[in-house]
């Protein structure tokens, strides 16, 4: 178990306020203001490219917002005096000397930041990595070094972690731990803030998103919220006479082959207008869209920023 659970404080979330970042011309992200609540798992969800990790780096110090500001538990990160204590970070898991052992990786990192050697013997032990303590980390496979920046995340007991698409890498049995380990967190009243670009995989661990497409925030809702307001109930049908309810639905209806799928009118509607009109069925099922589906329709055509919202600095 983790040694000091944690209370649910206010203080204990990240703050995000008309937070700009330009990168010469490129505007990486747009006027982003959003809270991070403790005690749940928040996922900042966005395609490739959409400023998640510039957003993340501003929040953790390691870029200088062009405007704006980004606070952790109301303190500016660079000000924090042992940042560790607070924040657990994970963004470049590739980000070590391959020269270190994992055990002396952790080691400096707890040196340098007054967390007692005893606590990286826990931490290894935590990840699955006590077994490789001592190997060096240029044998690490991609997945054992998501553990390790996980390790290091988890060293100073932080009330906040910021972890950037954390399953990179990882195979079936880690991502389940990774969801298992975010889980614990959240639920000991800790701050856990997620990136990903994958709706599906997000969806199962994120209690709230926050969506992010071309620098700007689109939602920022709890998960099932998030599902059912964009989730366009389908219908699929199946038959020998879509023809005549083709004629009927317009443009509702798309028949490919024997099989159709109505958009926009409720199973019930479709079966009310077949039996008027005597049009045999072989089908009629109503279909939810996939979260996946959801999350691309929201943020397609709109993922190409660099090409249609790059700006002037001065604009
Ligand atoms: N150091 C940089 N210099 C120039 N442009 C940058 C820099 N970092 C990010 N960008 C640009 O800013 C935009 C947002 O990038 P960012 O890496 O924050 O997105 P992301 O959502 O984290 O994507 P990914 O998942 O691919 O890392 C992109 O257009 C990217 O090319």
């Amino acid at each position: 178990m983790w040694p000091k659970p944690l209370l649910h404080t206010l203080e204990s979330m990240i703050q995000a306020r008309n937070l700009t970042k330009f990168y010469g011309r490129t505007r990486a992200i747009d006027d982003l203001s959003f809270t991070v609540e403790p005690g749940r798992v928040t996922g900042f969800l966005g395609p490739n490219g959409s400023g998640k990790s510039t957003a993340m780096r501003c929040i953790l110090g390691l870029d200088t917002p062009t405007s704006g500001t980004a606070t952790v538990l109301g303190q500016d990160y660079r000000d924090l005096r042992f940042p560790l204590h607070t924040v657990g970070a994970l963004l470049d898991a590739s980000d070590v000397l391959g020269s270190r052992t994992a055990a002396y990786h952790l080691a400096f990192l707890a040196a340098s930041n007054g967390i007692p050697r005893s606590r990286v013997d826990e931490v290894l032990e935590r990840v699955g990595l006590a077994d490789v303590a001592g190997m060096r980390v240029k044998g690490f496979s991609l997945g054992m070094r998501q553990r390790l920046g996980v390790a290091a995340a988890l060293l100073g007991d932080p009330a906040v972690l910021i972890l950037d698409e954390p399953v990179n890498g990882l195979d079936t049995e880690g991502i389940r731990w990774i969801r298992q380990t975010l889980r614990a967190m959240a639920d000991e009243g800790r701050t856990v803030l997620l990136s990903s670009h994958m709706m599906s995989e997000t969806e199962l661990v994120a209690d709230h998103l926050l969506v992010i497409s071309r620098g700007t925030i689109v939602a920022d809702e709890p998960t099932v919220d998030f599902v059912a307001r964009n989730a366009e109930p389908r219908v699929r049908v199946r038959g020998a006479e879509l023809n005549r309810l083709a004629a009927l639905l317009g443009d509702h209806l798309e028949i490919r082959g024997d099989t159709g799928t109505v958009r926009g009118v409720t199973s019930r509607e479709v079966w009310r207008l077949a039996a008027t009109h005597d049009i045999a069925l072989d089908e009629l099922t109503p279909v939810t869209a996939s979260v996946e589906e959801v999350f691309t329709r929201l943020v397609s055509g709109r993922h190409t920023f660099q090409d249609s919202a790059t700006l002037q600095e001065s604009a």
